[in-house]
C-alpha cells in the first residue's frame, strides 16, 4: 500500500465508529500526519457533535505542529454552518498546508465548493484517494442525496429449499440464534425498518434493537384499512412508529399515521415521504408480498439473505432476487448472503 492509502485507511477504519448514530450525517474519519507520524485523530461519533476535522485538528495543542503536516480525511471537509462551523474554514486558518480527501461531497451545500475554498487559500488537495473504499463507506449518505431516497436493504430468512414461512415451524422462526443477533446489529445501523401487514398480523414482530447494542430504527408499516389492533407490539408506541394507510387517523404517542393513496404506486410515496424525514436508509423486513414491490420496481440497493440448514418442502417462497453475490459466510448453522445491484 501507498503513503497516502495507508493514512487514508486509517481514517476510514476511525469513521466506521460512527456507524449506526451519525444519520441524517455522513461517517467520517480524519487523521492529521506529520513526516510518516500520526500527530492527531479523529471521527464523527454522532450527529450534532463535532466533525471528524474539528476533533483531530482541536487535539493538537501546538500551534507549531501545523507547518509541514498533511490532513487526511474520508470525505470532502464542509463549508456550510450546520450544527457546527465550516471545517474548511477551521483548516485555513490553522495553516494545514496539505489536506487528502477520500470523496467528494454529494451534499449540494458541500459538492466541490469545499475543495475549491481550500484551493483558492493555497492549500495542497489531493483527491479521490481510496475513492471506492471511502463511496463504500457512506453509501447510505450518496444514495440518499444522489437517488434522493434513503439506501435500501431488502432482508430476509429462507429455509434449505427457499420458504420463508411455513405451518410447521415453531414461532416462525427459521434462523438460528446468531442469525438474530446480527439481525439486531444489522437494524441498529439503520434509520428505518419496514414490514407489511400480513407479517405484523402474523408474527407480531417488536423491530427492535435487543440482542445487540445501539438505536432502535423508526418502525415502519403498510396498513391500508388500519386493520392492526393497538394490542400488537408495533402500536406499543414504545419507539418512533409510522403508518401508511388510506385512513385519516391522528397520531398518537410515538405514532404517525400518513395517509397516501393507494391508488397509485405506494412505495414510491413511502420513499419520498422517508426522503422528506431525513431517513437515510431502510431495511425491509418482509414479508413476501411487500418485498417484491420493491424488487419489482427495482428499489433496493443491497439484499441480505439468510439460509437456514432447515428444509421445510412447502409453504410462502422467498423472493425471486437478481443482483450478484457480493459475500457468503457461514454463521453457526445458518448461511448469510449480501447481493449487490449489478
Ligand atoms: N422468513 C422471513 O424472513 C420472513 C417471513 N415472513 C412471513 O411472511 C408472511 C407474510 O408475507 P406476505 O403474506 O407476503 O405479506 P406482507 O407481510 O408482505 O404484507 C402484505 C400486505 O402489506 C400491504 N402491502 C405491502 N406492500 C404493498 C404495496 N406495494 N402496495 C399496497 N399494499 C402493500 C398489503 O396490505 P393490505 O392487504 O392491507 O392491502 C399486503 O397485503 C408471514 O407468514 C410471515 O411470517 C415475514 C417477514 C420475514
Ligand atoms: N422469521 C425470521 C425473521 N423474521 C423477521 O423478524 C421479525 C420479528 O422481529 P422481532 O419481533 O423483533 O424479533 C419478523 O416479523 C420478520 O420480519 N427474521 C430472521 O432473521 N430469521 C427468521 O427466521
Ligand atoms: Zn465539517
Amino acid at each position: 500500500m501507498k503513503y497516502k492509502e495507508i493514512f487514508m485507511k486509517r481514517a476510514i477504519q476511525l469513521a466506521k465508529n460512527g456507524l449506526g448514530f451519525t444519520s441524517p450525517n455522513p461517517m467520517v474519519g480524519c487523521v492529521i500526519e506529520r513526516n510518516g507520524f500520526v500527530l492527531s485523530e479523529g471521527c464523527h461519533y454522532k450527529k450534532n457533535i463535532y466533525h471528524a476535522e474539528f476533533i483531530a485538528i482541536n487535539n493538537i495543542k501546538n500551534k507549531h505542529l501545523f507547518f509541514n503536516c498533511t490532513l487526511y480525511v474520508t470525505l470532502e471537509p464542509c463549508i456550510h454552518f450546520g450544527e457546527t462551523a465550516p471545517c474548511v474554514d477551521l483548516i485555513i486558518r490553522k495553516n494545514i498546508p496539505k489536506v487528502v480527501i477520500g470523496i467528494q461531497d454529494s451534499c449540494e451545500k458541500v459538492k466541490g465548493l469545499g475543495i475549491k475554498k481550500l484551493r483558492k487559500y493555497g492549500i495542497e488537495v489531493i483527491e479521490n484517494v481510496l475513492v471506492d473504499q471511502c463511496r463504500i463507506l457512506n453509501k447510505r449518505f450518496f444514495t440518499f442525496y444522489e437517488k434522493k431516497r434513503p439506501y435500501i436493504i431488502l432482508k430476509w430468512a429462507q429455509s434449505n429449499d427457499g420458504f420463508i414461512y411455513s405451518k410447521k415451524i415453531k414461532n416462525n422462526w427459521i434462523s438460528g440464534i446468531y442469525a438474530r443477533q446480527l439481525n439486531h446489529k444489522w437494524r441498529s445501523e439503520e434509520d428505518g425498518i419496514l414490514v407489511g401487514r400480513k407479517t405484523v398480523l402474523n408474527d407480531n414482530p417488536k423491530l427492535n434493537v435487543r440482542r445487540w447494542f445501539g438505536k432502535n430504527p423508526i418502525r415502519i408499516f403498510i396498513d391500508k384499512k388500519l386493520n392492526i389492533s393497538n394490542s400488537h407490539f408495533i402500536l406499543d408506541g414504545s419507539q418512533h412508529t409510522i403508518v401508511f394507510t388510506n385512513t385519516n387517523k391522528k397520531n398518537q404517542k410515538n405514532i404517525e399515521y400518513i395517509q397516501i393513496s393507494f391508488k397509485e404506486n405506494i412505495i414510491y410515496q413511502i420513499l419520498n415521504f422517508l426522503y422528506k424525514k431525513n431517513i437515510l436508509s431502510l431495511i425491509v423486513e418482509g414479508g413476501k408480498n411487500t418485498l417484491e414491490n420493491f424488487i419489482k420496481e427495482n428499489l433496493w440497493d443491497e439484499c441480505r439473505i439468510f439460509v437456514s440448514k432447515i428444509v421445510l418442502k412447502n409453504g410462502l417462497k422467498a423472493p425471486e432476487i437478481g443482483g450478484f453475490i457480493s459475500k457468503e459466510m457461514n454463521l453457526d448453522k445458518d448461511k448469510f448472503i449480501i447481493k449487490l445491484q449489478n
